[in-house]
């Protein structure tokens, strides 16, 4: 890990009619570190990756990537700067392949920046990378199976590799292990160290402080659409103002998984 920050979200402010989702939010993530980002129910955790990824243009304040302003360019050209997300329902299209659903990822030519991916050389490039990309999430054996056969815990894998396809330097996790069981959260976690290991800089939303804890470098705590809390993940979640948000709305707070 670094001490440089990889993300900077500088005075974030994001409305959606008279609700304020975001409210001067700032906080930064280093290179090389997990950073997870927590909150109670309606925090404005999915409403921060959304804006960090150019869905939604924030009212206030500016999102900086590697040091240049991101915010308000268009989904397409923060992908191509090195930010890449999973998101927590995960649609594959289940008859094609688990491969072919990697290589649609992968073969965007808004991502690719071209029509090389339908040249003959730019299909086998493309079919290259997506295998590249199963197999740094463990899929290699189950690219040619239909997506609708794999069970949850192969298609958060599934959904790891389509962002991993496109090369991020930073990746977004939304909620990766809701609803899997113990042994598929635990394969998961080691995966996402190994990304990290690898220099991937990952920010992940997690309703669950235990496994946030167990993950994180770094924490940042949301409530209401205002930071309440960031640093160390124990100190934070020792934290009164943390523990206040989470009292009577989440029965998560706690210290294991
Ligand atoms: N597109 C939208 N239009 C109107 N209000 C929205 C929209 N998206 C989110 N909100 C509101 O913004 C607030 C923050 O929502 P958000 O989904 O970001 O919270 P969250 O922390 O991700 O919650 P959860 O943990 O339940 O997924 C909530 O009050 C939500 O109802």
């Amino acid at each position: 890990m670094s001490d440089e920050a990889i993300l900077r979200l500088d005075s974030i402010t994001m409305k959606f009619g008279g609700l304020t989702a975001l409210e001067n939010v700032s906080f930064e993530v280093r290179a090389g570190e997990i950073c997870g980002l927590i909150g109670p129910n309606g925090a404005g955790k999915t409403t921060l990756f959304n804006v960090v990824c150019g869905v939604y243009r924030p009212a206030g304040g500016t999102v900086w990537f590697k040091g240049e302003p991101v915010s308000g360019l268009p989904v397409h050209q923060i992908a191509r700067r090195g930010i890449a997300r999973t998101f927590q329902v995960v649609k594959p299209i289940p008859r094609l392949t688990v491969l072919e659903n990697v290589m649609i990822a992968a073969a965007s030519p808004l991502l690719a920046g071209s029509w090389v991916p339908f040249t003959t050389r730019g299909q086998r490039e493309v079919r290259q990378k997506a295998m590249d990309a199963l197999a740094r999430v463990g899929l290699v054996e189950e690219a040619h199976l239909p997506a609708g056969q794999l069970n949850l815990g192969y298609l958060r894998r599934l959904e790891l590799a389509r962002a991993l396809v496109m090369n991020p330097s930073l990746l977004l996790l939304d909620e990766p292990v809701a609803g899997l069981g113990y042994d598929a959260v635990e394969d998961f976690l080691a995966l996402v160290k190994e990304l990290r290991r690898d220099g991937l800089t990952v920010l992940l939303v997690e309703h669950n402080t235990g496994v946030a804890e167990a993950l994180c470098d770094h924490m940042v705590v949301l409530d209401h659409g205002k930071m309440i809390a960031a640093g160390d993940p124990a100190r934070v979640l020792a934290d009164p103002a943390v523990v206040e948000a989470y009292l009577g709305k989440d029965d998560s707070l706690g210290p294991s998984a």
